[in-house]
Formats: C-alpha cells, sequence, structure tokens
C-alpha cells in the first residue's frame, strides 16, 4: 500500500482552456491520458484564472489518498458536481440533495435510508426481486436487434419502486423521467440538457411534494420515502420538505440509475467473452433447475460472483468522486487550499496494477482471490459516504443477469459501434444494441466497436 505521506506527485498544467473544456466533455478519456502522462497523483492548474477561489484540481487515482480523504469528514466534505444554479431555487435544492447534508444532520438522515435497505431487509425482498425480473425479462423482443438499455432501466426502476419506494408507479414513474433530466445535465459543458434541468427542476418539486404528501401520515418502513416523510428531523422538528426532496432526488436516482449501468456494462462485456457467458449460464441454470433466480439459490455462485464484481471494476457506474476541502491540508506532501475541488477516479484505482493483475482485461475468476478494502475497490465508495444501498444493488444487479442468462443467449447486435457518456455515472451512449437469441440457436459473434471499445482490453483487435 502507499505510504501516504510520501506519494508523489506531478503538477500537470490545463495549458489552454480547451484542455479544461476537455476534461467537462468526456472526463473518463481526459482523465486517463492525464494518469498516464504523470501517474496517480495529478494536481492541475487552472489556466490564467483571475478568480479568488483556489486554482488547483487535483486528481486521485491512488487507493492510499482516497483512503485518507475518504476516512477524514471534516477536512474533506462531499460536493455536487451539478452546475451551479441560484441560490434557494428548485434545482439547487434538488441537486444537492443529500450531498449538502453534513454532521448530525447527514448521520440522522442516512440512518434513516439505510434502515430500509439493510442486509437482512434486502435479503427478505429477493422473491419478490426474482419475480419481477422474470416477469419482465420473458417479455422481451427475441431474435430482434433493439436497443436494451430502455429495457434495462425499466427493469430497475421497477425494482426500486416497487422495493424501495411504495410501489407507487403512477407517481413515480413521472418523477423518475424527471431525475433522468437533473442526472443529464450533472456534468455539462452549458448547453442544451442544463437549460432542459432549469425548466425541468420546478416541476419536479412539485410532484415530489405532492408525492410526500401522499405518504405524510402513514408510516410503511419498508418505502424510503414514507420513513423519510413521517420520521422527525435530527432535531425532533418535522422535517423540511426542501431537504427531503433533494434527499428524495439523489436516494431514488442512486438506487436505479447505477443499478442499470452496472447490468448494461455487464451484459456488453459478456456478448465479448462468450465462453465465460456460456460457462456462467451453465452455472446459473444448474443452480436454479428451473425455478426463479432468488438469493438463496444464486448468492453463492463464484462466476456470479465474479462477473458482477468485475462487471463493476471495470465499469464502475460511479466513475468520479468529488470532495472539497474544508481548510487547508497536506495531501501526499502537496499543500492543498481551502476549498480546493478535488477529482477522485474510482475508474483508475480499479486499474491500478498491483491491486489487479492486467488490469485492462475482464477475469472473472480473479475474485476468488481476492478482497479489497473499499477504498481500493471504490464501486460503492469508502468512509462515512458510502453507498449504504450496496446490498440492494448487487443484489439486483445478480437476480437480473441470472433472470437474463437464464432466458437467453445475449450476443451484441451486428454493426453495433457503442460510445459511453458520463454524467454522475456512466452509461452506454447513445444505445445498447444487443440480441436476445433463443439458447439453442446458432451462435455468431459480434466483436465491439466503436468509443467503448478502447476502455477495455479484448482478445479481438480493436
Ligand atoms: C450498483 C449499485 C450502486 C452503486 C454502484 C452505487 C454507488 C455509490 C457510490 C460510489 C456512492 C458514494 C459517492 C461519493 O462518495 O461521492 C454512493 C452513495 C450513495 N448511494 Fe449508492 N450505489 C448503488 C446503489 C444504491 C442504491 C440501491 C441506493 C438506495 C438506497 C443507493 C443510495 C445511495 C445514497 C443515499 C448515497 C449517499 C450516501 C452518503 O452520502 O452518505 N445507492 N453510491
Amino acid at each position: 500500500m502507499n505510504n501516504v505521506a510520501t506519494i508523489p506527485f506531478r503538477f500537470g498544467r490545463l495549458r489552454s482552456l480547451s484542455a479544461f473544456a476537455g476534461i467537462l466533455a468526456d472526463p473518463l478519456a481526459a482523465t486517463r491520458r492525464l494518469h498516464g502522462e504523470n501517474g496517480p497523483y495529478v494536481i492541475l492548474q487552472y489556466p490564467h484564472s483571475r478568480s479568488a477561489e483556489p486554482q488547483l484540481l487535483p486528481l486521485v487515482a491512488d487507493s492510499g489518498l482516497y483512503r485518507t480523504i475518504a476516512s477524514n469528514a471534516e477536512v474533506w466534505r462531499a460536493v455536487n458536481v451539478s452546475m451551479r444554479s441560484f441560490k434557494n431555487t428548485a434545482a439547487s435544492r434538488l441537486a444537492t440533495g443529500f450531498t449538502r447534508l453534513r454532521g448530525p444532520q447527514h448521520a440522522h438522515y442516512r440512518r434513516l435510508v439505510a434502515l430500509t435497505v439493510s442486509k437482512p431487509a434486502v435479503s427478505s425482498m429477493s422473491p419478490k426481486m426474482a419475480a419481477l425480473a422474470m416477469s419482465r425479462v420473458a417479455s422481451w423482443p427475441r431474435n430482434l436487434a433493439v436497443d436494451l438499455m430502455p429495457a434495462i432501466s425499466a427493469l430497475m426502476q421497477d425494482q426500486a419502486i416497487g422495493l424501495l419506494f411504495g410501489g407507487d408507479r403512477e407517481r413515480a414513474l413521472p418523477v423518475a423521467a424527471m431525475i433522468g433530466d437533473c442526472v443529464a445535465a450533472a456534468w455539462p459543458l452549458p448547453g442544451r440538457a442544463y437549460i432542459k434541468w432549469l425548466r425541468t427542476a420546478p416541476r419536479l418539486e412539485r410532484a415530489i411534494n405532492e408525492w410526500a404528501e401522499h405518504k405524510r401520515g402513514e408510516l410503511n418502513p419498508k418505502d424510503i420515502f414514507s420513513v423519510l416523510v413521517n420520521n422527525m428531523d435530527e432535531n425532533g422538528n418535522p422535517p423540511d420538505k426542501r431537504i427531503i426532496g433533494g434527499i428524495l432526488n439523489f436516494t431514488f436516482g442512486a438506487a436505479y440509475d447505477t443499478a442499470q449501468n452496472a447490468l448494461a456494462w455487464t451484459l456488453l462485456l459478456l456478448t465479448q467473452h462468450p465462453e465465460i457467458a456460456a460457462r456462467l449460464t451453465d452455472e446459473i441454470d444448474g443452480a436454479l433447475a428451473g425455478s426463479l433466480p432468488t438469493m438463496d439459490k444464486i448468492d453463492s455462485l463464484p462466476l456470479l460472483e465474479g462477473v458482477v464484481r468485475e462487471g463493476m471494476r471495470l465499469f464502475p457506474p460511479v466513475p468520479l468522486q468529488f470532495r472539497r476541502s474544508l481548510v487547508d491540508t497536506r495531501l501526499g506532501g502537496a499543500q492543498i487550499p481551502a476549498g480546493t475541488r478535488v477529482m477522485i477516479s474510482a475508474w483508475l484505482i480499479n486499474r491500478t496494477p498491483e491491486l489487479y493483475s492486467e488490469p485492462e482485461r475482464f477475469m472473472p475468476e480473479r475474485w476468488q482471490a481476492l478482497d479489497p478494502a473499499p477504498f481500493q475497490y471504490p464501486v460503492f465508495g469508502a468512509g462515512v459516504r458510502m453507498c449504504p444501498g450496496v446490498a440492494f444493488g448487487n443484489q439486483m444487479t445478480k437476480i437480473a443477469l441470472a433472470a437474463i442468462l437464464s432466458s437467453y443467449r445475449i450476443e451484441l447486435a451486428p454493426q453495433a459501434a457503442i460510445g459511453y457518456r458520463t454524467t454522475i455515472t456512466l452509461t452506454p451512449h447513445p444505445a445498447l444494441p444487443i440480441v436476445l437469441r433463443e439458447k439453442s440457436a446458432p451462435r455468431s459473434f459480434t466483436p465491439l466497436s466503436g468509443p467503448a471499445r478502447h476502455l477495455v482490453q479484448l482478445e479481438t483487435p480493436a
């Protein structure tokens, strides 16, 4: 492990505004390049800014430094990546959501969310989750090249709404659609997505408030929103609806947007590794013998476990995390002024060769001998802000994967070129064209092409 006190850093200069725009336009490509040129700790300097704000933008791709940051909440506070909007507007209240909570207020609301998604609570949801996944997947079109992303998204939203948010689809689905505008605007160059989000935010806030009204008065401990609305705040007062709105916006979006991307990238990886996909299908079919993919059947399948962990290692649904220093501090030997925003790359930490041999390759078997600490595998974050939804996210991804592979063989559609988009989450873009075949159908193989081809090392030539 790195000795944090002596870790070297390089000053990298964002030589021009266009280099800075490169980070905004494609943070993944830009941070990979900076890491390749400078190593795992780069302190970028903004070009010629006259603002009074600190002029540094450190990029952290080192697990030791990430541990230091994640375990010092009094020095490093979470920040929201959305573009700034005017204070006291719906857009600013909703976009800062969970992130703006600190101290006892953060601990209080975190505890309320965590109660509903505790490991035992999530295990008890498994039969319902498995039944829902199987019935949804059964209706997906066979033998046609379709963009699977909307179907995956609908499946994960259904799971989150049905199992964590009271099953109220009529109110929840329009809210989910509007949250999509918030996510799309989270890492923009100023543009259409941002303008759209500014228009959507007041409507979203109204819809959330009406939904909250509907939940008020009857506590359902299995519904996160009901728990938030019907408990007092950290001081024993009725909760502030603006705070509840921000928490709901963040937590509801977090509950499906992350897992839908985990599933999408993992399926894409499996299309490129048909031999692993075949062995995984055999493992799942053997365990299920025609029954539903409940957790008691699939939780201890080694290849399924390895595939899900490896998929999220190579394509972490939240590829970057951000923190801001509250005070002047030292990080890895560099002096960091108060107010400095730091980018932590889960994407790059997950490719540390000392932690993961042949880090660019998809090797699910590696997980039989690996048990990294959260800061060495930051897929779910680490420290006081580590994701409370780990058990639900993992279970939802495993069950969906088992439901799909027990029903179909998956292939990438012919001539499909896959790109990617980075906002808060990393998404295949503009589409994920997949063909779902009968399991007995003759095999065919389409090699991955498009920008996503360069995100992973495959056996087939690029
Ligand atoms: C595959 C699924 C998931 C992944 C990869 C994921 C990833 C993450 C990551 C990386 C963070 C930390 C962000 C940071 O520190 O800046 C986080 C925080 C959070 N996640 Fe998840 N998440 C997943 C599922 C869920 C689910 C199902 C829920 C539903 C309850 C959820 C709720 C939250 C909340 C409330 C936080 C904020 C925690 C805090 O600030 O204290 N997540 N998640």
